[in-house]
């Protein structure tokens, strides 16, 4: 870290420390009040590939041992501002309508606008300056996704930001919010902050902002578990750890997963009345030290929190099924999917077995499509035909393959370094029509881009983004080729 940035945020674990945020182990005596909140478990410190600045462990750290405590008094909710902002607590009386989530926007944006007599200033300086958050993409970057479901979540996280920026006006109105601090730009920004930052309480469904607990980056919950079918979908504890090969029958598992074990490594504890957090497992010194958020999709990380992870064990690909098939099933259509390793979800096999069945036939064999087990040979080879020949349909029907997008990804980072001229009139159509419209949408001409220091700082955050929607892309036809190889094993192993 440059001296300065260390400076600000020792300041920062210093006005931290003030309001009891500790990482003291709780069975030592803490000798006096610290001038920082952090340094007996944890630090501040950057992780270029993971998450950028984060936490890491100061010392070789026990799983299942507390290492930060923030007192309720330390975090940002609507009840904490209501209490200390008297004009706050008045004019929302009048905005009964509004939901908690823009409450909490509202209050942000409020406290930016107080500047330096805020009593949240030095936390709030330390905010990051943009997301990436799916609300935030422009229509280009929603392209660049190139999935239907994506562009389509994608298109309501925009509108949803927009509308709700609407209704918030005239509160931010009243409260004399600044003019630059009412624009929909702040908008994304503060509804970034809150989507991407917020941890949960029990009180308000909005959440809180936890200072330094919201420096904690993201590791998956799957990551130790093994893989899950979604057990929201299911509405209940059921995950997949079957193995495919050599198995007739493939099995929920869902007596194996303690969903418990999941979401324990951070939660508002009323007894002590703090927000506590502990090791979800052991770290060595100078390890990052990682908190699961949740369960999330690739998507869903995007959408939330503006990021996506290389391997995500709960990555999950949907597929649009016939018609029919939603009709001659039961599962929620949110279980019928494939796993980020390729194989397709219990659900979606059960259901596709269940639809390739003369329909006559259908009621009497049901049981079987519905405990998991292969009906018949015959029947087996129709399934795993009809989704690899799906998987196939879909990714032909993508502008670019996986080796275009994997190109198109070199070519976004060798631009931000060298000039196009040369490699640009080679590349595929697709390709060169892509970069030819994020040029247009940043305003600036083939050749001018690269090398171009100040023009790649003011395109930086549309760089950025056009380049998770591709490696999004990559990763979903990542799963489809997958699933095809996880068919096709199948078709081997079932006619052999
Ligand atoms: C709660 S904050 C974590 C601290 C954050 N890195 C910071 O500097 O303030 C969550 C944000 O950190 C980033 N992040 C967290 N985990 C990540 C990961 N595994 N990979 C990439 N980015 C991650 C994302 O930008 C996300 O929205």
């Amino acid at each position: 870290m440059e001296n300065e940035e260390e400076n600000e945020v020792n300041d920062f674990l210093g006005w931290a420390a003030k309001l009891g945020i500790t990482d003291f182990p709780p069975n030592l005596n803490n000798p006096s009040v610290n001038s920082c909140c952090l340094g007996h478990s944890l630090c501040v410190s950057h992780f270029p590939d993971a998450g950028g600045r984060g936490l890491a462990a100061v010392r070789d750290l026990t799983k299942g041992e507390l290492i930060l405590r923030v007192p309720e008094e330390a975090l940002f909710t609507t009840q904490s501002v209501v209490l200390k902002d008297h004009t706050f607590s008045v004019a929302l009386q009048q905005y009964q309508s509004l939901s908690s989530t823009q409450i909490l926007t509202i209050a942000l944006l409020n406290e930016i606008s107080k500047g330096k007599s805020s009593l949240w200033f030095p936390y709030l300086k330390h905010l990051p300056r943009s997301y990436d958050i799916l609300a935030s993409f422009n229509q280009f970057e929603t392209q660049s996704l190139q999935v239907d479901d994506a562009m389509w979540a994608a298109e309501k996280a925009i509108g949803k930001a927009k509308s709700e920026w609407k209704e918030a006006i005239s509160l931010m109105n009243d409260l004399k919010i600044k003019n630059k601090l009412q624009s929909l730009r702040a908008w994304l920004w503060a509804s970034g902050t809150i989507s991407s930052r917020t941890l949960h309480i029990p009180w308000d469904e909005a959440g809180c902002l936890c200072p330094v607990g919201d420096l904690f980056n993201y590791s998956a919950p799957g990551e130790e578990l093994g893989e899950c079918d979604d057990l929201r979908a299911q509405g209940k504890a059921s995950c997949d750890m079957s193995t495919s090969s050599g198995h007739v029958k493939d099995e929920p598992v869902g007596e194996h997963c303690d969903n418990s074990v999941r979401l324990t490594d951070g939660g508002y504890e009323k007894d002590i009345g703090s927000y506590c957090f502990y090791a979800k497992k052991s770290y060595r010194k100078g390890e990052q030290v990682l908190l699961s958020y949740g369960t999330y999709t690739n998507l869903e990380l995007l959408e939330h929190y503006g990021f996506i992870l290389n391997r995500n064990p709960n990555d999950k690909a949907f597929i649009p099924l016939e018609p029919e098939m939603y009709n001659c099933c039961s599962w929620p259509q949110n279980s019928l999917f494939i796993h980020q390793n390729g194989k397709p979800s219990f659900a979606l096999l059960s259901t596709v077995r269940l639809w390739a069945t003369p329909p006559n036939q259908r009621k009497s064999i049901g049981h079987l499509a519905s405990s998991g087990s292969q009906i018949s040979k015959e029947n087996e080879l129709l399934t795993m035909e009809w989704i690899a020949k799906k998987c196939h349909f879909i990714l032909k029907n993508y502008g670019t393959t996986i080796k275009e997008d994997n190109l198109l990804l070199g070519t976004i980072d060798d631009m931000c370094v060298s000039k196009l001229n040369t490699e640009f009139e080679k590349m595929p159509s697709m390709i060169k029509c892509e970069i030819q419209g994020f040029l247009d949408v940043v305003g600036v001409p083939v050749g001018e881009i690269g090398g171009n220091v100040d023009l790649y700082r003011r395109s930086k955050n549309s760089v950025d983004r056009w380049k998770l929607a591709v490696e999004w892309r990559v990763r979903y036809k990542k799963i489809l080729v997958d699933c095809i190889s996880y068919c096709i094993g199948r078709i081997d192993e079932v006619s052999s």
